[in-house]
């Protein structure tokens, strides 16, 4: 939240935050799945918002619920003090919705596709244009739509999104499937989004991903947010834990019973490449030295905690996407 937020004059020291979005009570349920259950969330003006946890976890029906293109069962939902359904035209404009970049024609080139979105809001051809050329798209404008790499099309979805100059933007998964550079040139473009002052709400799986991006997340499992706040403030709120990691076949079960049994170690799991133990304690000097008596040492890394121990200690489980 960089610049959006509305300050008070110098000098009188109170700032005025308006609220862009607030949800209280949100449920869905579809058949026996109760896929959003009690969601209440309170996003600021200006705020670049995260909302992430594991598949299923009702991120992307909370999110189309905020959007105003699907019902809640139950609950209230405001965008600047208005309710996004039904449809409301009071707040068409004011919203921008990134798309699957799956749902374009795939018969219309780059730029057909944007001047389409954009004559939705009665944009002309010229704010189109710089529209394309902002999200580096200009020399790709006679492609068709659907021979555009991932990152190129992820690009387009969010310029749709964006052309009207909305002042919310919701992005579900914009980074999904993209290879590393094309996230990076993506966390770039939605930084400078947010920059200007507009509210950005959008869903993930990736944890470091939205510790980047993100002032606030909210953290999803089983249709509930388990905890909101700043990354930096929940990663806090593990006092100064860190993660000391090793490769697991150097170290026996038993003294790894024994670590677990020891002060100050929360927790100690074999992560996903099935070779790395890693570690979470508030005092790695006892840990390490174990570690070191049992030659124990090959691969180490010592880190700070992470979004993904915030997690474990929610949930009680490993972090999977
Ligand atoms: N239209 C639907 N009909 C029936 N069940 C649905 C529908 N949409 C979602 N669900 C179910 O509701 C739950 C929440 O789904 P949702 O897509 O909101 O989660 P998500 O966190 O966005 O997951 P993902 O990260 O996999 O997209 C899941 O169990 C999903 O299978």
């Amino acid at each position: 939240m960089r610049r959006g937020r509305v300050a008070a004059p110098h000098g009188q020291g109170v700032r005025v935050v308006t609220a862009a979005i607030v949800a209280d009570g949100v449920r869905k349920r579809y058949g026996d799945i109760q896929a959003v259950d009690g969601v209440s969330l309170h996003i600021e003006t200006g705020e670049f918002h995260g909302i992430l946890g594991p598949n299923g976890a009702g991120k992307t029906t909370t999110l189309e619920i905020l959007e105003g293109v699907r019902e809640p069962d139950e609950g209230r939902i405001e965008l600047f003090g208005e309710s996004p359904w039904p449809r409301n035209p009071k707040l068409l404009r004011r919203i921008g919705v990134q798309f699957q970049a799956s749902s374009f024609f795939d018969k219309l080139t780059t730029r057909e596709t944007i001047y389409l979105f954009a004559s939705f809001y009665r944009v002309g051809s010229r704010q189109a244009d710089a529209m394309l050329d902002r999200v580096g798209l200009t020399e790709f404008g006679g492609v068709p739509a659907d021979k555009l790499s991932g990152g190129q099309a992820q690009r387009l979805s969010i310029a749709c999104g964006l052309v009207h100059d909305p002042e919310i933007v919701f992005l579900d998964e914009p980074t999904a499937g993209l290879d590393p550079q094309a996230r990076r040139n993506l966390w770039d473009l939605l930084r400078d989004v947010n920059e200007e002052g507009r509210t950005l709400v959008l869903t993930t799986h990736y944890l470091d991903e939205a510790e980047l991006l993100c002032d606030r997340v909210s953290v999803m499992e089983k249709g509930k947010v388990l905890k909101t706040g700043a990354p930096a403030a929940l990663i806090r709120e593990l006092d100064d834990m860190v993660r000391v990691s090793v490769e697991s076949g150097r170290i026996e079960p038993d003294t790894l019973r024994g670590l677990l049994g020891s002060a100050g170690v929360e927790n100690a799991l074999v992560e996903d490449d099935g070779i790395t133990l890693s570690i979470a304690t508030h005092s790695p000097g006892p840990v390490l030295s174990v570690l070191a008596d049992r030659r124990a040492l090959r691969g180490l890394e010592v880190r700070g905690a992470t979004l993904e121990d915030v997690f474990l200690q929610l949930t009680g489980r490993e972090y999977r996407a």
